[in-house]
């Protein structure tokens, strides 16, 4: 079956200036290739700048790759633009991890759940209004509150109003970087539960970019492990969290904190 989407040999450099002005080149991302399939979450996990945020902007659109390929649903996007850029901003949506910065302050809810009805053409003028209330629904928020502005709902509450906006448009694919980070445990418990249940009722995939490999556990089937720009192991979330083949795997699972004890002591008892 054809993949939804398909990154191969994904690569940025970026080009940075030395102390003393020399030109330099950097690779944030270097060769990756991986695939997302229908209705999957595939999370992208690893350190701090080993490249998770460059790849998630890239397979979204968002910033060009130096070289490499991106297909969606069969077709060749790596250099779609104008009528065919604009199909694949109404296929994937990106959640990015600070809804407050990500959400315009000045604009209420309801206008910024308007908006991509609107550059998506969907809904008819008439129905918006209740079109975005029936996605503050979805999410958990009362709908009354559409008239509000995002700094007059908590985190957890405004990365609701992100999700919906990335859902506005039916996407296929949703890109959630570091979507529950800043968020305190028990909102993150309940956001991640909302992620599922919105996926279990639409089917779309994600991409689930994060740190916390505990909430990776929770939510994806397949993980690809980056360090260093490249893609180190990639797998079923239980293979590789059981069974790390890569050195850098096991070193970046022994460093989180275990939040389940018993899967923890089987992990000692292997190694
Ligand atoms: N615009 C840019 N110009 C130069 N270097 C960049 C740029 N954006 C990212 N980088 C560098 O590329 C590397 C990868 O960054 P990236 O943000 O993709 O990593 P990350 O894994 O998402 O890290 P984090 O979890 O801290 O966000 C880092 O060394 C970063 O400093």
């Amino acid at each position: 079956m054809t993949p939804l989407l398909q990154a191969e040999n994904l690569t940025k450099r970026f080009v940075t200036r030395g102390p003393l002005g020399a030109r330099a080149e950097f690779t944030a991302v270097d060769q990756v290739s991986f695939e997302v399939r229908l209705g999957e979450t595939l999370a992208v996990v690893g350190e701090s700048g080993s490249g998770k945020s460059t790849t998630a902007r890239m397979i979204a659109k968002l910033m060009d790759p130096t070289e490499g390929s991106l297909h969606f649903d069969g077709e060749d996007v790596t250099r779609a633009k104008g009528a065919a850029l604009a199909r694949f901003r109404g296929d994937v949506q990106v959640v990015f991890q600070d809804p407050f910065s990500s959400l315009n302050p000045r604009h209420t809810v309801e206008r910024i759940l308007m908006a991509p009805l609107v550059y998506q053409g969907i809904a008819p003028d008439g129905s918006r209004r209740a079109h975005a209330k029936e996605l503050m629904e979805r999410v958990g928020l009362n709908p009354d509150h559409s008239l509000r502005y995002p700094a007059q709902f908590s985190g957890g509450q405004a990365q609701r109003i992100g999700i919906a906006r990335a859902l506005a448009v039916n996407p296929r694919l949703v890109i959630c970087d570091e979507a529950v980070s800043a968020l305190d445990v028990s909102v993150q418990a309940q956001v991640i539960e909302l992620l599922r249940r919105l996926q279990r009722e639409s089917g779309f995939s994600y991409v689930f970019i994060a740190h916390d490999l505990a909430v990776v556990r929770q939510i994806a089937q397949r993980v690809a492990v980056m360090s260093k720009g490249r893609i180190v192991e990639l797998g079923e979330t239980a293979q590789v969290f059981g069974e790390p083949r890569d050195a850098y795997t096991r070193t970046l699972l022994a460093a989180i904190p275990r939040i389940d004890p018993e899967w923890d002591r089987r992990r000692k008892e292997r190694s």
